[in-house]
């Protein structure tokens, strides 16, 4: 058995243990960092890069759809179903030097590949090393949760790890779960040629304004996705290659291939978390505002956090750990300017508060702007004006934001810094942007809080003709 001391011990190299990994060697500590799968964790391997790798040829797969009526008739697509995998899997080997073991340990950060444990509250094995620290950092992530549904155990189901693996294209794709996986894989799959079938046992994109999903949802549906809402599964079987799943209602669906999309789990189990003092509940690792754990040692990161879950926020986290490991300093996690999108096509994102929850907080004293894409030039151009953008505004400045269309996802930074750079919704308004861009929709809603405010407004309209009068 090796004896390891170190400054910080990072257990899990995927989007927050790396970040921490490379910030914290690079500021002078030392670091051991411990992995017991593949460098990059979920986002590079199972999770974020293959899953946008496989919508963008499923955009290509897609593209003779719309061709048309650009005056370019494309033939139909001959999905080669190896090649789209090698595709993705060529994506994900040019983003992995990034998360690689040599870089890592290039920057001079000690890399074990091992299941790590705790065996005291300071102490953790990983295969033939027991390793001390003076802080630690669990940034173990989550797995695909599998719901106790009879006979599901029993069927061979896809999840986000082995989805990329898969030999055939799906002839028939059932979803178990309507939320940011399933309607992203829903609508590649159908864009391939599967006929795909979504169940959700509540609402699908369930945590999105309703409104907003609903644009989402309609598009999904007019290219042939089937989304059951509200619908339960009570059972799973097999019938030769064929997976029946029964719903409450009494239907039967049946498919090629299921895929679980149902939520996650966080990886805790033979963490030895007991051992270390460190609570957890089903949903994650219980952490304070700073991030540490029930043992003040030891800090949660990312999706083992257990609340939202997103590599960028697995990054936010990690700032805050290293502020607070490294320098002693106090650092505190906000929500309030997180981001989050889904790359269905149109795409869906969102920050700050809802609609809803803005109006819970403010009631009358909150204005919803909202702007069409129809009106933007340039999605005119591109024929894709499917979309909408809401932002909610209280006294003057902007507590969230909501889009819908195309690159919704990049255009919802402009409103994550306004969020946390606390800008005012006037400084939004007053940016100049490229014409024509999709940017501009921006300014226009922000532009839309001044319109009763300056062009239906009687006092500006009698200042205006009085100036006129008087200049010379
Ligand atoms: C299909 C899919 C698509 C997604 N798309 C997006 C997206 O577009 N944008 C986005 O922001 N987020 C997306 N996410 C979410 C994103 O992948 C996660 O939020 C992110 O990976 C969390 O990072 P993490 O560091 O917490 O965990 P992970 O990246 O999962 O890393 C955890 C690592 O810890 C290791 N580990 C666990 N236990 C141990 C142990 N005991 N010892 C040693 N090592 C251990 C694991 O092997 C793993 O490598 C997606 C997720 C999925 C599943
Ligand atoms: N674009 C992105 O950023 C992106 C993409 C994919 C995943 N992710 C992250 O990964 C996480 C996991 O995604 P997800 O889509 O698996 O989880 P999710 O929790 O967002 O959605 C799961 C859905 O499955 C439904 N469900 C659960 N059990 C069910 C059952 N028995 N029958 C029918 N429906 C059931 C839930 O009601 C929910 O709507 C998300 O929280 C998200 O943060 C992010």
């Amino acid at each position: 058995m090796e004896t390891i001391k170190t400054d910080l011990l990072i257990i899990g190299a995927g989007s927050g243990g790396l970040s921490v990994a490379a910030g914290a060697v690079q500021m002078g500590a030392s670091v051991v960092l411990v992995e017991r799968g593949e460098m990059g964790g979920d986002c590079l391997n199972y999770g974020c890069v293959p899953s946008k790798a496989l919508i963008a040829a499923a955009a290509q797969a897609y593209a003779p759809e719309v061709s048309g009526a650009f005056g370019v008739d494309l033939e139909a697509p001959r999905v080669d179903w190896p090649r789209v995998r090698a595709h993705v899997q060529e994506i994900i080997a040019r983003i992995a030097p990034v998360d690689s073991q040599e870089r890592f340990e290039g920057l001079g950060v000690r890399v074990i590949r091992e299941q790590a444990r705790f065996v005291s509250a300071r102490e953790v094995e990983a295969g033939r090393h027991r390793i001390t620290a003076r802080r630690i950092v669990l940034a173990t992530g989550s797995a695909p949760a599998v719901p106790p549904v009879p006979g599901l155990a029993d069927v061979p189901y896809l999840t986000n790890e082995t989805l990329w693996g898969l030999d055939t294209l799906p002839a028939q794709l059932l979803i178990l779960g309507g939320g940011p996986i399933g309607m992203e894989m829903a609508q590649a799959f159908r864009r391939f040629g599967s006929q795909v079938t979504v169940v959700e046992g509540a609402r699908a994109l369930g945590r999105e304004d309703p409104e907003m999903a609903a644009i989402v949802l309609d598009h999904l549906r007019s290219e042939g996705v089937t989304i059951l809402e509200g619908e339960t599964v009570t059972a799973a079987s097999q019938k030769g290659s064929a997976i029946d799943l029964q719903l409450e209602s009494g239907k039967t669906l049946t498919g090629s291939h299921l895929l679980i999309a149902a939520g996650r789990r966080p990886n805790t189990a033979g963490l030895g978390l007991e051992v270390a003092g460190i609570d957890s509940t089903k949903t994650g690792i219980k952490v304070d505002a700073g991030l540490r754990t029930t043992n003040r040692r030891v800090y949660a990161i990312g999706d083992a956090a257990g609340g939202l879950q997103f590599t960028h926020l697995a990054g936010y986290h990690a700032g805050i750990v290293i502020r607070s490991a490294l320098f002693g300093l106090p650092a505190k996690v906000a929500t309030h300017h997180i981001p989050r999108a889904t790359y269905t096509r149109p795409e869906l994102a969102h920050v700050g508060l809802t609609e809803v929850e803005a109006r819970q907080r403010y009631g009358e004293k909150l204005e919803v702007l909202r702007e069409a894409l129809q009106h933007n030039d340039r999605a005119i151009a591109e024929r894709e004006t499917a979309g909408l953008a809401k932002v909610m505004v209280h006294k003057g400045r902007p507590v969230g934001a909501t889009i819908v269309g195309a690159q919704a996802g990049d255009l919802i930074s402009t409103w994550a810094l306004a969020l946390s750079a606390k800008v005012k919704i006037s400084q939004i308004a007053g940016m100049v942007a490229p014409y024509p861009t999709l940017g501009e929709l921006n300014k226009r809603v922000a532009g839309s809080y001044f319109t009763p405010r300056l062009f239906e407004n009687r006092t500006v309209k009698a200042v205006t003709r009085t100036v006129q009068r008087l200049l010379p």
